[in-house]
C-alpha cells in the first residue's frame, strides 16, 4: 500500500549538502500499522513531508495505492493528498469551531454539502468515541479528546492511508494509551494503512505490526516487531531496555553477557545451565521480560566468575534457545 524506493533527499544548507535522506526503501503492507523511529537529525520530518507531498524527493519514488505520488501536480495532487489523513503531535483544532465543525471542516474544503457533511461529521465522532461531544469547543476538551477529533478530522476524507506524525508525544499516559487504542480500532474498523512516526518505543510496543529504525537518512533496521526484537539489534536494546539501575559493577576477572530469548526459550533456565557450566553461581545484574507482538521476551544480563569457560557458556545457551551477546559499552557506561 505504501511503498518507498530509492527515496533520497538533499538539502543545500549555507554552501553545504546535508543527506536527510539516503536511499531509503521501504515497503507497509495494506492494513499494516508501521512505526519509523530514530533520533532527532534522523530524517523523520524529512520522510513525512517526502510522503505528504510538501517535499519533492532529490531521487527514487514514492508510491501510495499504486500511484507513484512524485510528479504528481494539480487536481492529481490533491486527490493524493486526500488519500493521506494525518496527524499531528497537537491536533491543531479551531478553535472557533465546535468538534463537529472541526471534523467537517475538510469536507467543506471538498464542497461536500452542509447535512451531508454534518452527518458525516456525527458518524467520525462516534467512531472515535466522542459522540455527545459534537457541540463542544476544543477549550472544553481534554488533550486526548482533541487528539481524538484530530484523529475524526483526519478520517474525514476517507483515506487510504493514515500517517500519524508523534501523535501521543504531548499527552499524559492515559490519555496515550486511549489515542494509541483508538489507532488499532480505526485500522481494524476500516483497514487503513497506518504509518507512525514516533521517538516513543512505548507506541511501538503497544501499537506497531513493523518498524524501521532511521539513522543519519538511512534505513538500519526493518521488519515485523517479532523479527527486529529477534535480531538483537539496536532496536531490541531500545525495545527491551534493562532497567535504569545502577548496575553492579563487575568484580576483577568477572565477564558480564547479555542473555536475550524470544518465545518458548524464555522459560529455559539459563541462568541455572550457565551456573552448571561454570561450577559455581552465575550472579544476575539485570533483567527484563516485555510482552511484545503477542510474544514474550526476555533479556538478562549476568556475571560469570573469573576464569570461566565462557565460550562454552555462550554456546550451550545458545544451543539451547538463546542469543548471546557481550554488553554494548554504552549500555555499560550508563
Ligand atoms: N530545509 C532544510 N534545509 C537544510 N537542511 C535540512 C532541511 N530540513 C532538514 N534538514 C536536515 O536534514 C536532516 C534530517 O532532518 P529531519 O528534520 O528530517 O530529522 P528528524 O528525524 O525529523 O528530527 P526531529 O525529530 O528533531 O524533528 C538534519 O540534518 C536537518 O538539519
Amino acid at each position: 500500500m505504501i511503498t518507498v524506493s530509492h527515496l533520497s533527499k538533499e538539502f543545500v544548507s549555507a554552501g553545504r549538502n546535508v543527506r536527510a535522506l539516503d536511499d531509503v526503501s521501504l515497503s507497509v503492507a495494506d492494513a499494516e500499522i508501521h512505526g519509523i523511529v530514530g533520533q532527532s537529525g534522523a530524517g523523520k520530518s524529512t520522510l513525512v513531508r517526502c510522503l505528504t507531498l510538501l517535499e519533492t524527493p532529490s531521487s527514487g519514488t514514492v508510491t501510495i495505492d499504486g500511484a507513484d505520488v512524485a510528479g504528481l501536480s494539480g487536481a492529481e495532487l490533491q486527490n493524493a493528498r486526500r488519500s493521506i489523513g494525518l496527524v499531528f503531535q497537537h491536533a491543531n483544532l479551531f478553535d472557533a469551531r465546535t468538534a463537529l465543525d472541526n471534523v467537517a471542516y475538510p469536507l467543506e474544503i471538498a464542497g461536500v454539502k452542509r447535512a451531508e457533511r454534518r452527518a458525516r461529521a456525527a458518524e467520525l465522532l462516534e467512531l472515535v468515541g466522542l459522540k455527545g461531544t459534537e457541540s463542544a469547543y476544543p477549550a472544553q476538551l481534554s488533550g486526548g479528546q482533541k487528539q481524538r477529533v484530530g484523529i475524526a478530522r483526519a478520517l474525514a476524507a476517507d483515506p487510504k492511508v493514515l500517517l500519524c506524525d508523534e501523535p501521543t508525544s504531548a499527552l499524559d499516559p492515559n490519555s496515550t494509551a486511549e489515542v494509541l487504542q483508538l489507532i488499532r480500532d480505526v485500522r481494524d474498523r476500516l483497514g487503513l494503512t497506518v504509518l507512525v512516526i514516533t521517538h516513543e518505543m512505548s507506541v511501538v510496543k503497544t501499537l506497531c505490526d513493523s518498524v524501521s529504525l532511521l539513522q543519519s537518512g538511512t534505513i538500519v533496521e526493518t521488519g515485523s516487531v517479532e523479527n527486529v526484537v529477534a535480531a538483537n539489534g539496536q532496536l531490541t536494546r531500545q525495545l527491551v531496555p534493562l532497567p535504569a539501575l545502577a548496575l553492579t559493577p563487575l568484580r576483577a576477572g568477572e565477564t558480564a553477557l547479555d542473555i536475550l530469548a524470544v518465545g518458548e526459550a524464555v522459560d529455559r533456565p539459563f541462568v541455572a545451565e550457565a551456573s552448571r557450566i561454570v561450577g559455581s553461581d552465575v550472579a544476575v545484574l539485570a533483567g527484563s521480560i516485555e510482552t511484545l507482538a503477542g510474544g514474550r521476551v526476555s533479556r538478562l544480563r549476568v556475571a560469570l566468575p573469573a576464569g570461566a569457560d565462557v565460550a562454552a557458556v555462550k554456546s550451550t545457551l545458545v544451543s539451547q534457545g538463546a542469543q548471546v551477546s557481550d554488553p554494548v559499552v554504552s549500555e555499560v557506561a550508563a
